[in-house]
């Protein structure tokens, strides 16, 4: 294990933000900590990094405890989502930063710094100042210059966070191929679920300081382990008193074992999804089905259908939830 965290709990004044939190990180992993604003993820990720002390509890990296040992002394790499770049320093010297601090010989650091520039795309940029860069242009600069000195562990909090959409998700592309070129043990904070599942092998599912689930992506995403997770990893409707995903729902004209009556009340075209709502016993619903369906069904608003969870679909009973 690259890092493992143990039984973590972190106050600010009366206010829990980390309650029991236990998680591992395998290493060379992309692992996610996922889960609303206020969750606990950053001040997780800090912890790691030794910016903030737990109050009980303990992290270790690479097999060492490294609870109380300060930052510089972890490690790590670190970028966040406003990335203080020295204003004053070109591209180059941003990067060759941490290098020359260690007093590396120049032309190492030379070899390096363009290597590490290669990796991130930026090699024709190398003589530019960060104002001239774009936001996406500064943040891969930012992780050239946190892999600079070869961290064991990489620690990213939302470092796309405040780039626009089109830019992000870019990034996000390019932040995986990045990692399965380096391999470092990289843990990434995010509040946007399609992202972790993109991006990353390892998602920690974090809400109200406490752990709620780690796992692949497809089981965190196929096999919740309560509605909460469900909820926040991607769609959901409620039938039968079950939470399902909207597109493991099976419409039929005819009633089927298991099935409910209901009627529909609106359909809506995305390209090549439909959105069928439904009112089943008085609530309303949604299934996701394909266009070639919706027409061979001859779903329209006022249609009476049957529909069940898809069998062996994942849905989960919400008495008391
Ligand atoms: N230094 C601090 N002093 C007091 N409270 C803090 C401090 N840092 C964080 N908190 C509180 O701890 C809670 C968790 O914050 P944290 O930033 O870890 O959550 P998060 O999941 O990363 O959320 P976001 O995505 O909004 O950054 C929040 O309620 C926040 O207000």
């Amino acid at each position: 294990m690259a890092i493992e965290v143990r039984d973590v709990n972190k106050s600010f004044g009366t206010t829990p933000v980390l309650r029991d939190v236990s998680v591992d990180v395998a290493s060379g992993s992309l692992t996610a900590l996922l889960g609303p604003s206020g969750g606990g993820k950053s001040t997780l990720l800090r912890v790691i990094a030794g910016l903030e002390h737990p109050d009980t509890g303990t992290v270790r990296i690479s097999g060492v405890d490294a609870t109380r040992l300060s930052p510089q002394r972890r490690n790590v790499g670190f970028v966040f989502q406003h990335y203080a770049a020295f204003k004053h320093m070109t591209v180059f010297r941003n990067v060759a930063f941490g290098l020359e601090i260690r007093k590396r010989p120049k032309d190492e650091i030379r070899r390096r710094v363009m290597e590490l520039l290669e990796l991130v795309h930026l090699e024709r940029m190398a003589d530019r100042y960060p104002s001239q860069l774009s936001g996406g242009q500064r943040q891969r600069m930012a992780l050239a210059r946190a892999l600079a000195v070869e961290p064991e562990v990489l620690l990213l909090d939302e470092p796309f966070g405040a780039l626009d959409a089109q830019v992000r998700k870019e990034l996000r592309t390019w932040l995986r191929r990045l990692h399965d070129e380096v391999h470092v043990t990289t843990v990434f904070v995010t509040h946007d679920q399609e992202e972790a599942i993109e991006v990353a092998d390892t998602v920690a599912v974090l809400a109200d300081g406490a752990v709620e689930q780690v796992g692949s992506p497809s089981d965190v995403y196929d096999n919740p382990a309560n509605p909460f997770v469900m909820r926040f990893l991607g769609p959901v409707t409620e039938i039968g008193g079950s939470l399902v995903r909207p597109h493991d729902i099976e419409i039929s004209t005819e009633p089927r074992p298991g099935g409910d009556e209901a009627s529909v009340t609106r359909v809506v075209r995305l390209g090549f999804e439909v959105r069928v709502e439904l009112l089943v016993d008085g609530r309303e619903a949604w299934a996701q089905v394909t266009r070639g369906t919706a027409e061979q069904l001859a779903l329209a608003p006022g249609a009476t259908v049957h529909v069940r969870p898809t069998p062996g679909a994942r849905s989960l009973a919400l008495t008391g939830a």
